[in-house]
C-alpha cells in the first residue's frame, strides 16, 4: 500500500479551483518534492492530506485512512512543519519539545532531537526570542518528535542560512534512512535535487510533470551546450552528441574553458510552468 493515494483531488475558494484535479502516489519509504510557483495549490493540497481542509471532490488515502476521517491514532502518525510558525513563545526550546514529546507514545529523545536540529545551544532560550530560522528549526524538532511514519514539510528550509540548510538536509536524509515517508514542498530547486526521489510540478492547480529529479520533463534526454572560448570569442554548441564534438573540436589542440553543461532543474522547472 502506497503512503499516499490520491485521485481526481479537487477544492475551490470562492469559484476559483485552487486544485483543479491531482492524482498522486507516493510509495511508503519515499522523499517526495512538490514543486510550484506562488498559489499553484501546494499547500491547500498538502492541508487536505494532513486533514486541515476538507475537499470539493476526490479519493485521498494517507496511510490507508481518508484524511477527512482521520482519528488520534492516525494523526499521531503523522509529522507535520506548518508554514506558520509554531506559537510556542513562552516556553523554552527544551520545554517545548518535552511538552510535545508527551502527546506521543514512543517519542525520540528531546535533547536527541534538539541536538539534530542544531539548536542545543539555544535549548534554554524561550522560542519568543530566536531568529526566524531558529524558530523553523524548532517548528522541525516538534514535527519530527513523535517517531513519525510520515511527515509533511510545508516549505522547511524558508529563511535558513546555507548552512543550516545543508544540516537540514542531513536530518532529512536521516529520517528517510530510517523509513520515514517525507512530503515537502519547497522553492529550492536544489533542495528538490538533494532530497527527493521524485517530484511533481504543480500550477494553476494540476500537475505539470511527475518525475525524479534527474529525468523531469525530459531532461536526460535533453541537448547538452558545449561552450569553449576561442581567438575569436566565447563559442557554444548544442548537440545531442557532446562526446563527438568535443572529440572533433579537440583536433585542433587544447579547447579553452571548455564545458559540457545540461539543462538545470530549475531550467527545466520554469520551462514547465510557463
Ligand atoms: N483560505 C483561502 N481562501 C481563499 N483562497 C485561498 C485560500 N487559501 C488559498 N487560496 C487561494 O488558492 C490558491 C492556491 O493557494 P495555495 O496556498 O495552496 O498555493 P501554494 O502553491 O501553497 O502557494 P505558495 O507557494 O505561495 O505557498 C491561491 O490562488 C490562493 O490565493
Amino acid at each position: 500500500m502506497n503512503a499516499i493515494r490520491v485521485r481526481g483531488l479537487v477544492k475551490a475558494y470562492k469559484g476559483h479551483q485552487a486544485v483543479a484535479g491531482v492524482d498522486l502516489d507516493v510509495a511508503r519509504g519515499e522523499v517526495f518534492a512538490v514543486l510550484g510557483p506562488n498559489g499553484a495549490g501546494k499547500t491547500t493540497s498538502v492541508e487536505i492530506l494532513e486533514g486541515h481542509r476538507d475537499r470539493d471532490a476526490g479519493e485521498v488515502s494517507v496511510l490507508g485512512v481518508d484524511p477527512a476521517r482521520g482519528g488520534r491514532e492516525w494523526r499521531s502518525k503523522l509529522g507535520i512543519v506548518l508554514q506558520s510558525a509554531t506559537d510556542a513563545a513562552t516556553l523554552s526550546v527544551r520545554e517545548a519539545v518535552r511538552h510535545y514529546a508527551r502527546y506521543y507514545g514512543d517519542p525520540r529523545d528531546p535533547d536527541e532531537v534538539i541536538d539534530l536540529v542544531g539548536l542545543t545551544e539555544k535549548a534554554k532560550s524561550r522560542a519568543g526570542t530566536l531568529s526566524g530560522g531558529q524558530r523553523r528549526r524548532l517548528d522541525v524538532a516538534l514535527g519530527i518528535i513523535g517517531r513519525p511514519e510520515l511527515v509533511f514539510l510545508d516549505e522547511p528550509t524558508t529563511g535558513f542560512d546555507p548552512e543550516a540548510r545543508r544540516q537540514f538536509w542531513g536530518l532529512i536524509r536521516l529520517l528517510a534512512s530510517e523509513g520515514t515517508t517525507i512530503l515537502l514542498t519547497t522553492h529550492y530547486l536544489d533542495e528538490a535535487e538533494a532530497l527527493a526521489d521524485r517530484v511533481a510540478v504543480l500550477a494553476g492547480g494540476r500537475i505539470v510533470a511527475e518525475g525524479t529529479p534527474r529525468t523531469l520533463g525530459g531532461r536526460a534526454h535533453a541537448d547538452a551546450t558545449v561552450r569553449w572560448l576561442s581567438d575569436r570569442g566565447h563559442q557554444e554548441i548544442r548537440t545531442s552528441e557532446p562526446t563527438k564534438v568535443i572529440a572533433d573540436l579537440s583536433r585542433h589542440g587544447e579547447l579553452a574553458e571548455l564545458t559540457v553543461t545540461r539543462p538545470s532543474l530549475e531550467d527545466v522547472y520554469l520551462e514547465l510552468i510557463n
